[in-house]
């Protein structure tokens, strides 16, 4: 089976311009096919507050009223993932810029007010996505980049989590290849004290997790990634990390272990 790296950029990283560089410049160094997904949390909302447009969140997912969900498909699937585009085709990587509506690859369903009403926020289901597409673009060498925008199939975008489209993407893949997953972001991965680098897990597993999130030691943006890293795990993904981007190419990570 051919191995396929799926890398997953988050807001913070993107929003700092020497560290997204090194990352662009390390991610431009895989070899073999390969997918990039972004987030860009942080830049939606620094401009829904310039609107004026109120921002929620609730355990690292947007709450996404129709204002949110305009600001979103602005900002994720144009300003972020054209620039990301043109940079990597100015380092000769052929990229081409997706959301999950392109192509029909990632088809979502509003997810069904519960306790909370996350509004315009899709959830996927990996049976009813298509990756016929996506295996050709990476046969022809072609590099997708996927922002985090996807659609209910009746006319609708959605915003769903990045870290879910990566992860789902990755699901999907798995079928046909041996899929490395890897999370980047502005800390060295999962930690006890998240300011103290040293207190680092090199390894996480399961249990694991739900025991720090219920102490509180896990939390925010963290519980989605690690939700759907888990996921992917089960699904038969070959390695999943969570690392800081300036170690894209190195060893040091939080490794998920079954
Ligand atoms: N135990 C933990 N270890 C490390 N980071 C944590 C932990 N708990 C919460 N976090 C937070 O999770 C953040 C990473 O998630 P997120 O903000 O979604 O990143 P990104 O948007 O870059 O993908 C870190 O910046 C950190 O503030
Ligand atoms: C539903 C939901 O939470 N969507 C995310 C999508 C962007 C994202 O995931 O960005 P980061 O990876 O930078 O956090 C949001 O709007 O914040």
């Amino acid at each position: 089976m051919n191995s396929l790296n799926i890398v997953k950029i988050g807001g913070s990283v993107l929003e700092e311009e020497s560290s997204l560089q090194q990352f662009l410049d390390d991610f431009g160094r895989i070899e073999g096919p390969k997918i990039l997904v972004h987030g860009g949390g942080t830049k939606a909302t620094a401009l829904s507050k310039e609107l004026g447009i109120p921002v929620r969140m609730h355990e690292g997912r947007r709450i996404t009223d129709a204002e949110s969900l305009d600001v979103a498909v602005m900002v994720y699937a144009g300003l972020i993932n054209k620039s990301l585009v043109a940079r990597l085709q100015g380092q000769n990587c052929n990229a081409v810029g997706l959301t999950g509506a392109d192509l029909n690859v990632i088809p979502a369903s509003k997810r069904k007010p519960d306790s909370i009403d996350f509004g315009f926020v899709g959830d996927i289901e990996t049976q009813e996505m298509n990756g016929y597409f996506i295996s050709r673009l990476l046969d022809e060498g072609v590099v997708p980049v996927f922002c985090a925008i996807t659609h209910d199939g009746d006319g609708q975008l959605l915003n769903t989590n990045a870290d879910t489209i990566a992860s789902s993407l990755c699901s999907l893949l798995s079928e046909n290849y041996e899929v490395r997953l890897t999370y980047c972001m502005d800390v060295e991965g999962v930690m006890l004290d998240k300011y103290q680098p040293d207190t680092l897990f090199e390894t996480l597993n399961s249990e694991q997790f739900h025991h720090y999130k219920q102490e509180g030691v896990i939390k925010d943006g963290m519980i989605p990634k690690l939700f759907n890293g888990f996921k992917a795990l089960e699904n038969g993904v070959h390695k999943v990390s969570i690392k800081h981007s300036k170690n894209l190419l190195n060893g040091t990570e939080t490794a998920l272990i079954s």
